[in-house]
């Protein structure tokens, strides 16, 4: 693996930092532990799909040859469980091993969610569609399960480690102060990483793993993304900037827009974007 740990990490005293079990997700809110079910798939019957197929050719890699299907998305879509607002309208989406993808798409479009969604985050209800992962429902699954089946999400604000955490490990409180608690948005982002490194993952979801990165540092994260590829994993990504695509080159670009995939392409998608705006996007 070309992949140098410790120059991920604030210090390399974090590196013995108490690490997550196999695949863990994490999320900003309630701790992992105590996520309930509500993110599973309320009824079936998914909606009429709206995304645009993946092309058959493409510029990044697992543009051409596709390995195992991992990930298969059907009319997705989901409400915010307390207000019933929906947010995802039948998002179609498939990557196989190998391959990786990047969602851009203006602010508020839903790309979070749908990440979050993915992870079985408890703020939302899925309220129609298929979601299969390694052949498994995974909206049958509890998040824990999520990421133990080999699914990892990093959110936009990597989560701090709760103290009760460290009791339970018998460390000192402040073990992690200026490690991962109090780092900056750009060293949480590297340990992030460094956890991704550790525990591996088939599908790694990366919700906008370039925010707050100066260019050294968005290097170096990418650079280490890009050892961690293997022909057996994927990765899809979250982004506003072409610029994460010129370091980690996606075979599949999609646009988000109100809640759906309405447009999928290369990577000429992203040039298209930065150059022409999300006017030279749209669905219309
Ligand atoms: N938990 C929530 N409570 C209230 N509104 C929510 C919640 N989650 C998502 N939303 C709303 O759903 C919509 C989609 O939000 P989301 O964060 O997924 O967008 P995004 O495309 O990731 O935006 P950005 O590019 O700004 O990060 C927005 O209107 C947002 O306000």
């Amino acid at each position: 693996m070309a992949l140098t740990l410790p120059s991920l990490l604030p210090t390399s005293s974090a590196a013995s930092s108490p690490s997550l079990p196999p695949h863990r997700t994490l999320f900003t809110g309630p701790s992992t532990l105590s996520l309930n079910r509500s993110c599973r798939r309320r009824r079936s019957g998914p909606r009429a799909s709206v995304a645009v197929d993946s092309p058959a050719e493409a510029g990044g890699r697992g543009g051409s040859s596709s390995g195992e299907l991992l990930l298969e998305v059907r009319g997705l879509s989901a409400v915010i469980a307390e207000s019933k607002k929906e947010v995802l309208r039948s998002v179609d989406l498939t990557v196989h091993q190998g391959e990786i993808h990047a969602i851009m798409g203006r602010n508020g479009s839903g790309k979070s969610t749908f990440s979050k969604v993915l992870a079985g985050h408890p703020q939302y209800e899925v309220t129609g569609g298929v979601v299969t992962f390694k052949g498994q429902n995974l909206l049958d699954m509890d998040p824990e399960e999520r990421s133990h089946a080999g699914l990892f999400t990093s959110f936009q604000d990597p989560v701090e480690i709760p103290d009760p955490k460290l009791a339970m490990l018998n460390m000192e409180k402040g073990f992690l102060d200026g490690h991962v608690n109090g780092a900056s948005g750009g060293q949480k982002k590297r340990s992030e990483i460094l956890q991704l490194a550790v525990l591996g993952a088939d599908l790694c979801i990366l919700d906008e793993i370039d925010s707050g990165l100066d260019v050294d540092a968005l290097q170096d994260v990418a650079k280490a993304i890009n050892g961690l590829l293997t022909p057996d994993n994927s990765i899809l990504m979250i982004t506003h900037y072409r610029r994460l695509l010129d370091y980690i080159k996606p075979a599949y670009v999609h646009i988000m827009e109100d809640g759906r995939i309405i447009k999928t392409g290369d990577a000429s998608l992203a040039k298209q974007l930065e150059e022409g705006g999300f006017k030279a996007v749209s669905a219309t």
